[in-house]
This record gives C-alpha cells, sequence and structure tokens, in this order.
C-alpha cells in the first residue's frame, strides 16, 4: 500500500500571542497517532562563529535570522517520510545547541514560530495554515515575565529589544502574515472551538487517500 502524506499545520502569530499553547493542545490529541512539533526558532542561524556580545546584536525577529533554508528542506524530507536531526536552540546562549533531536516520519507535523508564513515557499507546504492573534500588551507583559523566568533576561533587556526590534519587526513582518492563514484564533491555548475545529480539519485530512 502507497505512504500517506503526512499533514502540515503551520502556526504562526507575534512573540508570546499563544503558538505553543495552541501547538501543545492540538499535540496532546494526536500524541498517540504520530505527531512532531518543528519549532522555527530552532532553525535560527547558528551563531557559535559570534561572540556573545556579537549575538547580542542580532536582530531575532527579522525573516533573515532563520535558516528556511534547512527548515524547508527537513519539512520536505519529513512529507517523503525521511527522518531528520532537528536542531537544538540556546535563548541564553543565542545560538545552536551541540546536540540535534532525532525525528522519524510522522503523520502531523506541527510548523510552529513567529515568521512561518512570511516565507512562500514555507507556505507552500502547509495543508493549513494558522495565526494566534493575541494583543500587543498581553504580549509584552508575557514576555517579560517569560525572557526573565526561562530565557535569562532582565527586565529592561525585554524592554530595550522589544521596543527596538520586537514591535518594529511585528508590524512590518509578522503581522502582514495574517493575510495568509486560514484561520485566526485569538485567545491562543484557551480557544477550545477553533482547538476542536482544527483537530476535526486534521482527522478529515488523515482518512483521505492523501498518498505520497
Ligand atoms: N491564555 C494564557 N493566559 C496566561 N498566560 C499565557 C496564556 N497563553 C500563554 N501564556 C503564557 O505566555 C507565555 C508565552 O506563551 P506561548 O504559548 O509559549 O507563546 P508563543 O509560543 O507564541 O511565544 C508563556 O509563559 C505562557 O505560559
Ligand atoms: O536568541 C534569541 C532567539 C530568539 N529570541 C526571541 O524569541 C522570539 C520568538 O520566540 P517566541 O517563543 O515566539 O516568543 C522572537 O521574538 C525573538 O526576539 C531572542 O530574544 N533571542
Amino acid at each position: 500500500m502507497a505512504a500517506k502524506r503526512p499533514v502540515v499545520i503551520g502556526i504562526a502569530g507575534g512573540s508570546c500571542s499563544g503558538k505553543t499553547s495552541v501547538t501543545n493542545a492540538i499535540y496532546d490529541v494526536f500524541r498517540d497517532h504520530s505527531v512532531v512539533v518543528i519549532e522555527q526558532d530552532f532553525y535560527y542561524k547558528d551563531q557559535s562563529h559570534l561572540t556573545f556580545e556579537e549575538r547580542l546584536g542580532t536582530n531575532y525577529d527579522h525573516p533573515l535570522a532563520f535558516d528556511n533554508d534547512l527548515l524547508i528542506e527537513h519539512i520536505k524530507k519529513l512529507l517523503l517520510r525521511q527522518p531528520i536531526n532537528k536542531p537544538v536552540y540556546d535563548y541564553v546562549q543565542h545560538t545552536r545547541a551541540q546536540e540535534v533531536i532525532h525525528v522519524e516520519p510522522v503523520d502531523v507535523i506541527i510548523l510552529e514560530g513567529i515568521l512561518v508564513l512570511e516565507d512562500a515557499d514555507l507556505r507552500d507546504l502547509m495543508d493549513i495554515k494558522l495565526f494566534v492573534d493575541t494583543d500587543s500588551d498581553i504580549r509584552i507583559i508575557r514576555r517579560i515575565m517569560r525572557d526573565i523566568k526561562e530565557r535569562g533576561r532582565t527586565t529592561d533587556s525585554v524592554i530595550e529589544q522589544y521596543l527596538t526590534a520586537v514591535r518594529p519587526m511585528h508590524n512590518l513582518f509578522i503581522e502582514p502574515t495574517k493575510r495568509y492563514a486560514d484561520i485566526i484564533i485569538p485567545e491562543g491555548g484557551d480557544n477550545e472551538v477553533a482547538i476542536d475545529l482544527m483537530v476535526t480539519k486534521i482527522k478529515t485530512i488523515l482518512e483521505t487517500d492523501n498518498v505520497l
């Protein structure tokens, strides 16, 4: 019997909009099936050749900060049911970690990240495109709390980065990708109706004869 083509779901949205929460809610439903999460953040360009000080100067909210060529290559491999070695990103050191995660072929691929809908070649690989839409005042509050707790930042550094890079890049590159979304989800992972709709749609695609 011919192998089925995996389903690719793209989940975009601003920093701290709730992409990971939506991803986890969908992941939990398919956890016993076969599902993988591909974080676009893990595909930030390797910066091990730069000093720590130089890495602080990188604009992490610009499309050019990502190694989308590698990301696209990996999604295409998974679509052909071939394994990949997914990079791991270290937010404290601002570069790729030494280790990789071996990922076997799966039925459901969830691709999440601030700019996953920005690249046309990446978009073309997606069956379903979501944009998690959360007001910027909520996102900055969440970001201050998260980055201090989990990413080794200070309040001042989070605010400075927000004003110089996160906010302007959001307005320039992330917010406009909303137009590519099939569904715009307010309330992130708390939006049970949207999650249920997504799960139903993914199941429908999985049940169709979508062969390679
Ligand atoms: N509905 C919510 N209410 C309160 N905090 C939330 C909610 N959704 C997400 N958060 C918190 O905000 C931060 C970012 O959420 P996350 O889902 O990781 O967003 P993203 O992946 O878009 O950056 C996390 O610390 C998370 O716990
Ligand atoms: O070294 C880094 C890499 C990324 N960032 C910030 O991360 C967010 C994207 O992650 P979310 O989980 O979607 O918030 C992006 O806005 C970058 O500014 C960083 O600060 N340092």
